[in-house]
C-alpha cells in the first residue's frame, strides 16, 4: 500500500513511516520541515519538503491513505500563541482533507491527544469522558476530531484518531530531538548528559501522591503498532476514536528517579512554578484500542522505556 505520512520528519511521524516501511509498504513523507528534521525521514520514504496546507499538490488518487502527524504540539506555547495552533492544527487540516477529498483517498489515521480531556474526572480515562481542554492545543485537536467525524458521515471518510497519552523511548534510530526540547524524559536526559545543570519540576502543589504531575508514558514502538492496526481497521464512513497508553500513571519525580537509575547520574533538580494549562493528572484506558484494534502493548515498563530514549540520545551525542 501506499500511504502519504504529514510531518514523518518528527519525532512520531518519522518512527511509524519506518514501522511502515518495515511492514513493506510505500511511503511519502510531507513535512515542512518547521519542527522536524530532514534526518528525521527514514531512508526509503520519498521525501516532499511542503506544507499540509498545499496537500492537494502532492496528494492523488494512487494513494491508500494519510497518517497524519503534521501539526504544533507544545502545551506551553499553546497557551501564549494560541493563534498558531489553530492556524496550523485547524486550518491546515483543513486543506488536508479538502485534498484527500478532491483525490478520492478515503483512508485516514490521525493523531489526537490526551490534551482534548483537559482535567479528568475520573481516571483511567475513556473516550466518551468530557472533553474540556486546559490549553489551546488540546482544544485545536479536538476540533480536528470534530472535523473528522462530520467527513466521515458526510463523505464517506474512514478514520481512526488515535488520543496518544505522553510518547517516549525511540524506535531503532528514530528519537526525539525537538529543538528546543520540552518533553520530560528527554529534558532529564539532557541534565545526565551534562547539557543542562538541572531538570525543573514544574509545580509541586497538585493533588497527586507526590505533589508533581502524573503522567501515562507510551513506548514510540507501541504507537507504531497502533497505527498499522489503526489503518486495518479504518472503516468508510466512521470515525474511531482510540486512546493510547499503558494504563499507569508516573510523577514527574518518578520519571526524574527512573533516569537516575537507568543512567547512573544524579540528576539535580529545582522546584518551579506550575506550567500553564498543564492537567494534574492523564491516565489512559486502552480498552477500545484493544478491542477495536486488537492492540497489545508491549514495552510498558518505564525503565525500558527511558533506557532506550537515553540509547538513542547517546547516539544522536556522538553524531555532534
Ligand atoms: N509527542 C507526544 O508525546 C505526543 C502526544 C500526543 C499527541 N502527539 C501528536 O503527535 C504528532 C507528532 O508529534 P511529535 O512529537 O512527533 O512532534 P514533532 O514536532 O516532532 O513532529 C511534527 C512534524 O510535523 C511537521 N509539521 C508541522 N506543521 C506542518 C505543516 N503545516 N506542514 C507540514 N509539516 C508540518 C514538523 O516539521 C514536524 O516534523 C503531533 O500531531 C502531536 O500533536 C504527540
Ligand atoms: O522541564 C520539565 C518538562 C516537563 N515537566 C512536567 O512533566 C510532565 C510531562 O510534560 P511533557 O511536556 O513531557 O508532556 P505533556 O504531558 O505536557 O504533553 C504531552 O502529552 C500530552 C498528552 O498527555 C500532549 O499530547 C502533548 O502533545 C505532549 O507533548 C508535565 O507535568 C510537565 O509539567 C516538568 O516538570 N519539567
Amino acid at each position: 500500500m501506499k500511504y502519504l505520512v504529514t510531518g514523518g520528519a518528527g519525532y512520531v511521524g518519522g518512527a511509524v513511516a519506518q514501522h511502515l516501511l518495515e511492514a513493506g509498504h510505500e511511503v511519502v513523507v510531507l513535512d515542512n520541515l518547521s519542527t522536524g528534521f530532514r534526518e528525521g525521514v527514514p531512508a526509503g520514504a520519498a521525501f516532499v519538503e511542503g506544507d499540509i496546507r498545499d496537500a492537494a499538490k502532492w496528494l492523488d488518487s494512487s494513494f491508500d491513505g494519510v497518517l497524519h502527524f503534521a501539526a504544533f504540539s507544545q502545551v506551553g506555547e499553546s497557551v501564549v500563541k494560541p493563534e498558531k495552533y489553530w492556524d496550523n492544527n485547524v486550518g491546515g487540516t483543513m486543506a488536508l482533507l479538502g485534498a484527500m477529498r478532491e483525490a478520492g483517498v478515503k483512508k485516514l489515521v490521525f493523531s489526537s491527544t490526551a490534551a482534548t480531556y483537559g482535567e479528568p474526572e475520573e481516571v483511567p480515562i475513556v473516550e466518551s469522558a468530557p472533553t474540556r481542554p486546559t490549553n489551546p492545543y488540546g482544544a485545536s485537536k479536538l476540533a480536528v476530531d470534530f472535523m473528522i467525524t462530520s467527513e466521515a458521515n458526510a463523505h464517506g471518510l474512514g478514520a481512526v484518531s488515535l488520543r496518544y497519552f505522553n510518547v517516549a523511548g525511540a524506535y531503532g534510530n528514530q528519537g526525539e530531538r525537538h529543538d528546543p526540547e520540552s518533553h520530560l524524559i528527554p529534558l532529564v536526559l539532557q541534565v545526565a548528559q551534562g547539557r543542562r545543570e538541572a531538570i525543573s519540576v514544574f509545580g509541586e502543589d497538585y493533588p497527586t501522591p507526590d505533589g508533581t504531575c502524573v503522567r501515562d508514558y507510551i513506548h514510540v514502538a507501541d504507537l507504531a503498532d497502533a497505527h498499522l492496526l489503526a489503518l486495518k481497521a479504518a472503516t468508510p464512513g466512521e470515525h474511531l476514536i482510540c486512546n493510547l497508553g499503558n494504563g499507569e500513571g508516573f510523577s514527574v519525580r518518578q520519571v526524574i528517579e527512573t533516569v537516575r537509575q537507568v543512567t547512573g547520574h544524579p540528576i539535580p533538580e529545582v522546584v518551579a512554578p506550575r506550567r500553564a494549562g498543564d492537567p494534574a493528572t492523564l491516565v489512559a484506558s486502552a480498552a477500545t484500542a484493544r478491542e477495536k484494534l486488537g492492540w497489545n502493548p508491549s514495552r510498558a515498563d518505564l525503565a525500558g522505556i527511558v533506557a532506550d530514549a537515553w540509547k538513542f540520545a547517546q547516539s544522536i551525542a556522538r553524531e555532534q
